[in-house]
């Protein structure tokens, strides 16, 4: 048995606490899973006499994280600082630097500097933590899958969002309500765009899409929507049409190149991503020869999130060394992002018209000039001279039509309020 691996840990919030708590409580499982002992032995953080339950006794304390990357007992720097820039950059840089491996949860920095940092010669970081949190889907991408050529991957990687869309759905409440709820309760953040504004999911699904192709990690090919604008009264239809509203992350290879975005969609109740709810997380992995692949699990928290990064420094100590995205560098694949325009699917229309005779021939002349076909129609009771909701869902078409057709649709005098529009998935 070789010498202890020791760790200095930046950041020790949420999961930089998780960790040094993990590490303390199961020692003697990882010692002997590692081979060795897995021991912290220095951390940085802002506010030295903060109590976070677990003792700092006997480790080195750095006020400038970029100083522990320096400390040359530190065999390897665990960042858990967050953010694509600053300190947390800084630090990963001098750790690389110093030719010291790096263990992160952070998924801004790796899908927005990934390709920069995986292009240093010889870096090794590992971030399972970041996507999916406890949920070990780069593991199994990476080394599970390792002989399969993946078609694609759906899934759900934001809890606060899944939470949001969850509780909306079960008590028949707002998207206001139940955010004011959450951010009460500590569950979102006081600014919470990153996460319902879809940036989250687009950062894991970037780094998981990169993985699963062999590419570089692209973050700004990826179509991002959130979900501000998903209505009660659209999860209500979907309930009635037999499916529930998620916040995916859906990445697919086709003849054109890979497809990557984030949107809400409607996933038929009998999929495995529609029973996933609360703050859960789950993907769904197509895999040649091995088939379908669920995985389901916490995606957040100190727990699920240390579980992860604790992984990652039992592979360092046993002297695993894996790519950072699974192939080398020099054999990434250059596949070509295809356009949102060029995506093909099904799609839940739903609009605000005037209950008049010959409101639905104008909308359905617009789709027919589109050459946008009606798989079902639904309305709801009548209300003359006032607005109804008319819900279309459609057979499968291109969305550069169907963004068209939704322009030409939102002109029309009947059409009270610009059109909803949900694409439905069958993952
Ligand atoms: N919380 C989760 O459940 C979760 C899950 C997956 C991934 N992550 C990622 O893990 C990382 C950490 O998240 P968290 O929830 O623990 O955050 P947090 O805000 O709870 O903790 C951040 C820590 O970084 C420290 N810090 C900030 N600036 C610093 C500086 N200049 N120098 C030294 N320390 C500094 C803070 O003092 C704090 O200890 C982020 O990248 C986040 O995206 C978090
Ligand atoms: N904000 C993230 C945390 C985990 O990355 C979420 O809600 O899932
Ligand atoms: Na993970």
């Amino acid at each position: 048995m070789t010498g202890a691996l020791a760790v200095g840990i930046a950041g020790l919030g949420t999961v930089g606490a998780g960790v040094v708590r993990l590490l303390a409580d199961h020692a003697a499982l990882i010692e002997a899973r590692a081979g060795r002992k897995v021991t912290v032995v220095a951390v940085s953080a802002r506010d030295r006499a903060r109590n976070r339950g677990v003792s700092l006794e006997g480790l080195r304390w750095y006020d400038d994280p970029v100083a522990l990357a320096a400390d040359t007992k530190v065999d390897v720097v665990v960042e858990l600082i967050g953010g694509a820039d600053g300190p947390a950059h800084d630090l990963v840089m001098a750790a690389l630097a110093a030719g010291k491996p790096v263990v992160t949860a952070n998924k801004a920095l790796i899908a927005m500097r990934g390709s920069a940092l995986g292009a240093i010669e010889g870096a090794s970081i590992r971030f399972e933590a970041a996507v999916a949190g406890g949920i070990p889907v780069i593991k199994a991408l990476r080394e599970g899958l390792a002989g399969d050529r993946i078609a694609g991957f759906a899934g759900i990687f934001n809890g606060t969002c899944n939470y949001i869309l969850s509780r909306m759905r079960a008590e028949k409440l707002d998207f206001a309500t139940v955010l004011a709820d959450a951010q009460a309760q500590g569950y979102a953040e006081a600014d919470p765009s990153f996460d319902i504004d879809g940036i989250d999911t687009a950062h894991k699904l970037a780094i998981l899409a990169a993985i699963a192709f062999g590419r570089e990690v692209d973050f700004g090919a990826v179509h991002v929507e959130g979900i501000r604008g998903v209505s009660a009264l659209d999860i209500a239809f979907a309930e009635e049409l037999g499916y529930r509203i998620k916040l995916l992350g859906i990445a697919r290879a086709t003849d054109a190149g890979i497809e990557t975005r984030v949107h809400p969609a409607m996933v038929p109740l009998a999929a495995p991503l529609a029973r996933v709810d609360g703050v859960n997380n789950a993907v769904v992995i197509e895999g040649d020869p091995v088939g379908q692949i669920v995985l389901q699990g916490r995606g957040a928290g100190a727990g699920p999130t240390a579980s992860a990064v604790v992984a990652d420094l039992i592979d360092l100590a046993r002297g695993r060394a894996a790519p950072m995205l699974g192939v080398a560098p020099q054999a990434l694949a250059r596949r070509a992002a295809v356009p949102m325009a060029a995506h093909r699917g099904a799609y839940f229309l739903r609009l605000m018209v005037v209950d008049q005779p010959g409101v639905i021939a104008d909308v359905t002349a617009v789709l027919r000039d589109h050459g946008i076909s009606l798989e079902s129609m639904l309305q709801h009771g009548r209300s003359p001279g006032d607005a109804v909701a008319v819900v279309l869902v459609t057979h499968v078409t291109q969305e550069a039509a169907m963004a068209a057709a939704i322009t030409r649709l939102a002109a029309l005098e009947s059409v009270q309020v610009p059109p909803a529009l949900i694409r439905i998935e069958t993952a």
